[in-house]
């Protein structure tokens, strides 16, 4: 949060302005991080750790057993919760500490050596905000949460000097943690692929290059969420709808749960912790690699007032310099891109990106519900364009 004098705010130093105890000590929140009320959570009980909610859960110990499942859970949820998967529950249990000592145990001090860049978008380290495209940024609603994010792959972007060393073996931890995230996104999308009736390494081999290449371009980051408790959870969002932007997220959280999952575009569905499954959300560039058959899902984080919650998203992005994704049916990525522009946007900046990006277009209810361009290739580099904030090698 950057505030009137440009100095940045910690959501965590404010939930415990004047307490120090990290017990929220303010009645009310700041206007700044009040949804307005269409965004608001309508609050239920919502399942406990390990409870019923609908949301997937895939036993990957019969892996050739589980693709049609994981077909499934991609195409009605666009994510789902495995077991089994092959990830050491020590190691979940160590990653999830050592987030919560990170943010508990550390002086703001400390944390604040690490900040990252707010005016630069996706810059490593300790952070409160996301950058996002607004026209007007005084009319930004906040998320209660703050972050730290490692850059962790290729090797050539992973410097483990920029992260902090209040435990003896915090880098190292991040380092085998990320290792292993990897192994396992690299496994699922080949589930995925196959799921599709692509060959295994289809989905991998058009984000990050052939087998060969595979080391250098696998793009990675690490983020670790901390959502202090918040004295008005019926007001506020730890994180704000949306769904995210690479190809495969692995989401771990606690057990104080508060992640939700849009469902058929309307029902926001808890996703339940259980201690040693992860959570994998398809992200943008699976959807549109599978002209749309298999959807990226909408998620949100929601507060609650007693506890401090803790996740931490692995994100596999696609490779920057490689431009080429799969298309069969020029319809269904058009469909697609009108969606994500529909979804991410509001409607006036949608029709910002479309006469931007030289699109034609047709506006119904307020939403971009159609894109008429004759040039499939401007379509596809305008979506390249906004996922990889650059220009991008020719497609296909
Ligand atoms: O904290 C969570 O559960 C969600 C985090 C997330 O969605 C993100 O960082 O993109
Ligand atoms: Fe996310």
């Amino acid at each position: 949060m950057v505030g009137g004098g440009g100095e940045v705010v910690r959501v965590q130093a404010l939930a415990e302005s004047g307490s120090g105890s990290g017990v929220p000590n303010i009645i009310n929140v700041p206007s700044q991080f009040i949804q307005p009320p269409e965004k608001r959570p309508v609050l239920g009980p919502g399942p406990g750790p390990g409870g019923e909610s609908g949301v997937p859960v895939v036993d990957l110990s019969d892996w050739e057993g589980a693709r049609e499942e994981v077909g499934r859970a991609c195409r009605d949820w666009g994510g789902f919760q495995v077991r089994n998967h092959g990830v050491g529950i020590g190691l979940l249990n160590q990653m999830r500490s050592a987030g919560l000592h990170l943010f508990r145990e550390c002086s703001m001090e400390e944390k604040l050596r690490y900040s990252c860049d707010p005016h630069t978008p996706a810059s490593e380290g300790y952070g409160s905000r996301m950058l996002q495209v607004v026209d007007n940024i005084e009319s930004v609603v906040l998320d209660w949460r703050d972050y730290f994010d490692h850059h962790t792959f290729p090797l050539s972007r992973r410097d483990p000097t920029r992260w902090p060393q209040f435990l003896p073996n915090y880098r190292e931890l991040v380092a085998a943690y990320s290792d292993e995230m990897k192994k396992l996104a690299l496994k699922l999308l080949s589930l995925i692929s196959q799921s599709l009736g692509l060959p295994s390494s289809c989905i991998q081999d058009k984000i990050w290059g052939e087998e060969e290449e595979e080391e250098e371009e696998v793009y990675q980051n690490v983020t670790v969420s901390y959502y202090p408790p918040c004295p008005r959870p019926d007001l506020t969002l730890g994180l704000q709808p949306h769904s995210d932007m690479g190809a495969l997220t692995l989401l771990v959280q606690d057990d104080v749960g508060g992640l939700q999952l849009l469902k058929d575009d309307h029902n926001w569905v808890t996703v339940p912790p259980i201690s040693d499954a992860i959570l994998v959300l398809l992200a943008d560039q699976t959807e549109i690699i599978s002209n749309g058959k298999y959807r990226s899902a909408p998620h949100r984080a929601l507060t609650n007032p007693h506890y401090p919650r803790l996740s931490v998203a692995t994100f596999h992005d696609p490779s920057k310099t490689l431009g080429g994704l799969l298309r069969d049916q020029r319809g269904d990525v058009y469909g697609v891109f009108a969606r994500r522009v529909a979804t991410r946007f509001s409607p006036e900046a949608a029709e910002a990106v479309a006469v931007r990006e030289g699109l034609q277009f047709s506006i119904q209810s307020g939403f971009v519900v159609h894109v008429i361009e004759t040039n499939a290739a401007t379509v596809l580099q305008a979506i390249q364009r906004r996922i990889f904030g650059s220009q991008i090698a020719p497609l296909i």
